[in-house]
């Protein structure tokens, strides 16, 4: 007996170990711009003869003041022919690295990108920029479809970049056919796969008709292909390389830090009302210049009940799921992409098609099933590089509901109790958790989390005895072949134990029941019923150490509370405010165009800090062609602003004299032996 625990033992610190080795591994393969053909030659941050044309383009055409980590290099790397695989952080800017080439090698770019949405979106995004894109899509209409296909065929219109669905290389033979022809005239000059990890079965978001991209490859071996893809894990790249035929690819591996991201976690009340009036203030306080944001939910009965209980607290909030008729979805998603509705309430459906850059917040309402969908889905918000915050809430409770739906999955339960472990953690950064499931080297959080920025007393207990009395409580329940659900557990605990009742709540029974089958002493078990699947609670593989007094069970209790006025958020300027109403009304003006796409979040704070009071100032800081485009208009604005500045300036000056020769008046009149001095009179 004492041999098998022994060895259990041994057995669990021999896993640790593994994946403790598995992360370095990973570590050592991750890292810094890794060229996989050439090792240490290749060099692609040295100056290329195409260096003062890509300025330009970023500059004047994009309205981009400076490359961001690594897009310089890829740039280069591409236009140099070489095939690249870039695995970049959501936000980090990959459109850029295909986009500006498509544009410097002539030619027609094609891009592959799995949704409508995120095709539109781009479209629209480059048309309003003067670019001349075009897509292919089952929605495409007639005209549109023949304009590309001669543009394809004989080259005589302009065709920089064409968005297609992966669905039309692998479907449609038209299609392949007037892209040989354009291949064959030399004039297909670059293939980009965006959104790669749709390829792989191990990414999170496999697309069958992804698979058969390799064709592309094989059919124009010379054109260089860029595969760019947010999602970092090792085993998806090596697969992105396979499937798409780049062997001799050079990788760039950007961080998956988001320093810009502020990560918390709040305790969730038992009360759902309460919860929803924590998530009003929230947004109340900290955003209420109308600034975006998402809030996830776990099912879809329990969207619409918060957008409802949110819009019911002054909230302008709407829905998002799967089970929507199409056109209503879109139509919400529309109005938030404009700014006309603050807040989507959605489920994991509201996901890979979000092209905002001003997300200001992510709350989850419930927790994500695996660290790696929390970090794709928080990572939604500020893809703009400007302050955001991430806020997840969490209960105990919540755990079992989330297990019955991925046990089945592989390693579901594994990957949902990492999540779970970071959740229940009051110490550890927040940040090094993401760097540890990613296997990449720690980098400092900056106080960019709630563990690291607010100070407070956490205090580790030791409940080892209580843990004994839940583990006994389960042993003696599973020796009478019976079977016990976590609120059973909770309820049975405290009936049993009246003495402990009255000082441990319904929660705090829950937390310590899922941090011991986190830690592998008890364990979840699943049965189904016609219409649901339940999680019991049986022994895990270290219960006996536990009752034998070999493990002990620490939980860690926190004074911390949260500062919930805390305001990340800066207000809006007046000016900033009248620059974001123009862009709104540009937009609205231009029907599809978004209000992101006629001036970023970011070249608003620019103009608003520098206050250019001439086009020519202006061009130096949003580029040629937004100048050319809103130059006027965004002058008028500032002139205004800079009148009604003076208005108030000068009634302010009004009133202060007022106020002084008043107070004068009445000193001279109520202490007429005391003259007064200016300075006084101040204070
Ligand atoms: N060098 C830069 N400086 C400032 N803003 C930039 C820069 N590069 C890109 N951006 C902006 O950052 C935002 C995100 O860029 P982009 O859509 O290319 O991200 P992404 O890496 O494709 O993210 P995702 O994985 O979410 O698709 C856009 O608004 C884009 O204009
Ligand atoms: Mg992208």
């Amino acid at each position: 007996m004492f041999k098998i625990s022994a060895l259990i033992e041994h057995q669990d610190r021999l896993y640790e170990r593994k994946s403790e080795l598995k992360t370095l591994l990973k570590a050592v393969t991750a890292g810094t711009p890794v060229a996989s053909s050439c090792p240490a030659v290749e060099n692609w941050s040295e100056p290329f003869e195409w260096d003062s044309r890509a300025d330009d383009i970023r500059f004047n055409m994009f309205g981009i003041s400076k490359y961001r980590a690594n897009q310089r290099e890829i740039i280069n790397a591409v236009m140099a022919g070489r095939d690249v695989l870039v695995i970049m952080a959501a936000g980090g800017g990959k459109s850029l690295c295909y986009q500006l080439p498509a544009i410097l090698r002539g030619g027609t770019t094609l891009v592959v990108s799995p949704l409508l949405s995120l095709i539109q979106d781009q479209v629209m995004g480059l048309a309003a920029l003067g670019i001349s894109a075009y897509m292919l899509t089952s929605t495409s209409g007639k005209e549109n479809e023949k304009f590309v296909y001669k543009a394809l065929e004989k080259g005589e219109d302009d065709l920089k970049i064409l968005y297609v669905t992966p669905e039309k290389v692998s479907k449609s033979k038209r299609f392949m056919s007037k892209l040989e022809k354009c291949h064959n005239a030399g004039r297909l000059s670059l293939i980009s796969i965006d959104e790669a990890h749709c390829c792989s079965q191990w990414g999170h978001d496999f697309r069958p008709d992804y698979k058969n991209l390799s064709i592309l490859k094989t059919q124009f071996p010379k054109v260089p292909m860029v595969a760019l893809t947010a999602t970092a894990t090792q085993k998806v790249q090596n697969d992105l390389i396979e499937m798409l035929h780049i062997p001799k690819c050079v990788k760039f591996v950007s961080s998956v830090n988001r320093p810009n991201l502020f990560y918390s976690v709040r305790e969730k009340s038992l009360v759902g009302k309460a919860v929803v009036d924590e998530i009003a203030e929230f947004i109340r306080e900290s955003y209420s210049n109308n600034e975006s944001g998402i809030v996830y939910c776990f099912s879809r009965k329990e969207c619409e009940q918060i957008a409802g209980e949110l819009r019911e607290r002054g909230i302008s909030a709407d829905y998002y799921h799967a089970e929507m008729d199409v056109n209503l979805r879109e139509k919400v998603h529309m109005r938030w992409s404009k700014n006309k509705l603050q807040v989507i309430v959605g489920t994991v459906a509201f996901g890979m098609g979000i092209n905002k850059p001003d997300v200001r917040f992510v709350i989850h309402h419930s927790l994500s099933k695996s660290m790696e969908t929390y970090y794709q889905e928080s990572g939604r918000a500020g893809r703009d590089g400007l302050p955001s915050e991430c806020v997840l809430f969490f209960r105990s409770g919540d755990v079992p509901r989330q297990s019955s739906m991925v046990f089945y999955e592989y390693s579901g339960l594994q990957n949902l109790y990492d999540i779970v472990r970071y959740c229940q953690s009051k110490t550890k950064c927040r940040r090094s958790a993401f760097f540890r499931h990613f296997g990449e080297p720690s980098q400092d959080c900056n106080g960019m989390c709630d563990n690291c920025a607010l100070s407070s007393e956490v205090k580790e207990v030791d409940v080892s005895d209580l843990a004994k009395l839940v583990v006994s409580m389960v042993q003696e329940m599973q020796a009478k072949d019976q079977r016990v659900t976590m609120l059973q557990l909770g309820d049975k605990l405290r009936t049993k134990h009246k003495d402990l009742s009255a000082e441990l709540k319904r929660e705090e029974i829950e937390h310590l029941v899922i941090k011991l089958i986190v830690d592998s002493v008890l364990k979840e078990e699943f049965q189904h019923t016609p219409y649901s699947t339940n999680a019991y609670v049986t022994m895990g593989p270290l219960a006996n150490q536990l009752l034998q007094g070999r493990k002990t069970i620490k939980t860690e209790t926190s004074s911390r509370q949260m500062n919930k006025k805390s305001k990340r958020s800066s207000s809006l300027s007046g000016l900033e405010s009248k620059l974001d109403e123009l862009r709104k009304e540009i937009s609205a003006a231009h029907g599809s165009m978004l209000p992101h796409t006629v001036l970023s979040t970011q070249q608003i704070g620019l103009i608003s800090s520098q206050k250019p009071d001439s086009l020519q100032e202006l061009e130096s800081i949003i580029g040629k062609l937004k100048t050319d485009k809103y130059g006027d208009k965004i002058l008028e604005v500032m002139r205004h602003d800079a009148v009604s500045e003076q208005h108030v300036e000068d009634a302010t000056k009004d009133e202060t004299c007022k106020r002084r020769s008043s107070k004068r008046a009445k000193t001279q009149k109520d202490v007429v032996l005391l003259e007064s001095s200016e300075e006084e009179e101040e204070a």
